[in-house]
């Protein structure tokens, strides 16, 4: 793997230069300024979990499951009483600030919702989540507390899942869900689609659940964003082609609210309680997305509560140039042809840590292959196709990726490719590289388990392994010990616009490392044409480009 590195490296020569970008200094500038504004964005407060209405047996569960978890964040000791109060609220702060925690720990908090007439436990919080692998790390991360808690009941009684999973089998899922109806139910909408469609609608009561959390939020509803002419058009017609599981879930779930209006409002506040207490989050929450919770869609309440990190006291575009751009995550592109792989023109010199080289955990075993997975048989046969066909994936691409990886990552990176691409055909050709790829899987140890709770300290020491996912199965997780980020290309959603979700989908790739406090590398992999687009997706984000002091 290493002599393939140093070959990759030694053949690049230098390409033409694009026209430097005039405003790189400015944007550094501001990136400076903001990140010193937003420095106790998550600093943890001097309050107790106790003190801001968690239960003390929770509280200390949560500190022996999370070690590194003493003391709640200013934005923590807001949500958690808010949610308390029973409102609607709207969460949003930079990624990896601590949301998805807090919604779980307050999801936690709430007391168990049971019939008067039969005395029978029911759903009491339902936590939508965009993908699979989210919904496995929150029942993951309400498994550890749960057994670090005093007398543990049995899982399911805490948390169950509900996916849409050629694993998963839909009957026993919902014998269980009816039998022993979780305290937290995390679904995704299209999962739990399938229970209503098989169960019918009222197989889950839901003037009996007291909260619905929608985590990514913006990326569950889509929403029309500010644009103009025939892009907007086309958003909106694919929008109402396909409304989505989620926008068809919450119709079911809130039909009741549907009817009222700003006009009637006071008797909104005075309805009795029959629907769930509504809890939207994200990194990203946009203007025409709350507009249309508010309004047209008739999900919340208008007496719903804000709860924002420091940061987006900020103007808009600063907000986004903040939260993608903390100091403590330098961002950098490389850009590939036949001929080379070299920094994108105009890049910064960086910082000393910024290019620096990795000591891998594994030198001592560098000349050891990494370990094989074992295959199953379709595996094996889906190698034998993928060696027969052409690969869609631009080769020099990901050499860059190999080569910057051998270079750069001691444990463990995770690699983001576009949406629709083929993760396993990538493994496959990354293998063939050299390098030790795996697709992720929450559910398997080598996959990425073993590093949902690990860090600090207490790092894992792996072959270094390269985690491929694509840009929608990556919303919202955590891997605390993950330094090093891999991006192929440009997103393509919109051709060659830039437009908010453009943005925002940079924001929360990135956002996968960094994470609460910690240092982070963003590499973007790109071809030449898709230089412009980068260019401006960096620029109009704020971030300098940074130079990897081993490409020219
Ligand atoms: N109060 C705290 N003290 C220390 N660490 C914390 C605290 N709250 C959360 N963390 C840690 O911060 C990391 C990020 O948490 P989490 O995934 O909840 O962030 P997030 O804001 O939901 O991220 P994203 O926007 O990507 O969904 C986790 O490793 C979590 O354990």
């Amino acid at each position: 793997m290493k002599t393939f590195a140093a070959t990759a490296i030694f053949q690049v020569r230098v390409l033409p230069r694009w026209r430097m970008f005039s405003n790189v200094r400015r944007m550094s500038r501001m990136a400076e300024a903001l990140a010193e504004a937003q420095k106790s964005s998550n600093s943890p407060t001097q309050l107790t979990f106790e003190a801001i209405g968690l239960q003390p047996h929770l509280a200390s569960a949560v500190r022996a499951a999370f070690p590194k978890v003493k003391f709640p964040t200013a934005t923590q000791a807001e949500l958690i009483p808010a949610i308390e109060n029973k409102k609607d609220v709207i969460l949003q702060d930079e990624p990896g600030s601590g949301k998805t925690l807090s919604l779980v720990l307050a999801a936690l908090n709430k007391p168990r919702l049971r019939y008067s007439d039969t005395g029978k436990q029911s759903v009491t919080t339902l936590f939508l989540v965009p993908h699979r692998d989210l919904a496995l790390q929150i029942r993951h991360w309400i498994q550890r507390i749960t057994e670090h808690s005093e007398s543990p009941p049995p899982l399911e009684e805490v948390a169950q899942v509900l996916l849409r999973d050629g694993n998963m089998h839909l009957e026993s899922g919902m014998q269980l869900l009816s039998e022993t109806p979780p305290h937290v139910l995390i679904a995704t909408p299209a999962g739990l689609l399938d229970v209503l469609k098989k169960g019918g609608n009222n197989f889950i009561d839901f003037s009996r659940v007291s909260a619905v959390v929608v985590d990514e939020v913006d990326y569950l509803i889509e929403t029309v964003p500010a644009l103009h002419g025939k892009l907007r058009t086309k958003v909106q017609k694919r929008i109402e082609k396909h409304p989505g599981p989620a926008r068809e879930l919450l119709d079911i779930i809130y039909s009741k609210r549907k009817k009222f209006t700003s006009r009637n409002r006071e008797e909104f506040v005075d309805e009795p309680y029959l629907t769930p207490q509504l809890i939207l989050s994200s990194a990203t929450v946009r203007r025409h997305l709350k507009d249309y919770f508010f309004g047209e869609g008739g999900y919340l309440k208008w007496d719903a509560v804000k709860v924002r990190g420091r940061v987006l006291a900020l103007h808009e575009k600063q907000v986004l140039a903040a939260s993608a751009t903390h100091t403590n995550i330098s961002h950098h592109v490389l850009v590939v042809s036949d001929e080379s792989i070299e920094n994108i023109p105009g890049a910064l010199e960086g910082r000393v840590e910024a290019g620096e080289i990795a000591s891998p955990a594994s030198s001592d075993e560098s000349e050891e292959p990494f370990p094989a997975p074992v295959k199953t048989e379709a595996e094996q046969e889906r190698e034998m196709v993928f060696s027969m066909t052409p690969s869609p994936y631009n080769q020099n691409s990901l050499e860059a990726v190999a080569a910057a990886f051998a270079l750069y990552v001691p444990s463990v990176a995770l690699f983001i490719i576009p949406g629709g691409g083929s993760i396993h055909r990538a493994v496959y050709d990354l293998r063939a590289l050299g390098v030790n790829a795996l697709d992720l899987d929450m559910l398997k140890e080598d996959k990425g388990r073993l590093h949902l709770l690990s860090g600090g300290a207490e790092t894992v020491k792996t072959t270094p392994t390269l985690l491929v996912t694509t840009v929608a199965a990556m919303r919202g997780l955590d891997l605390p010990e993950l330094q090093h980020l891999f991006i192929l290309g440009t997103q393509e959603l919109e051709g060659d616009q830039v437009t908010s979700r453009t943005l925002d989908s940079y924001i929360h790739m990135a956002g996968r490392v960094g994470r609460f406090g910690k240092k982070g590398t963003v590499i973007s992999v790109i071809e030449p044409s898709q230089g412009p687009k980068m260019t401006k997706i960096l620029g109009k984000l704020g971030i300098p480009a940074v130079k990897l002091k081993q490409f020219p």
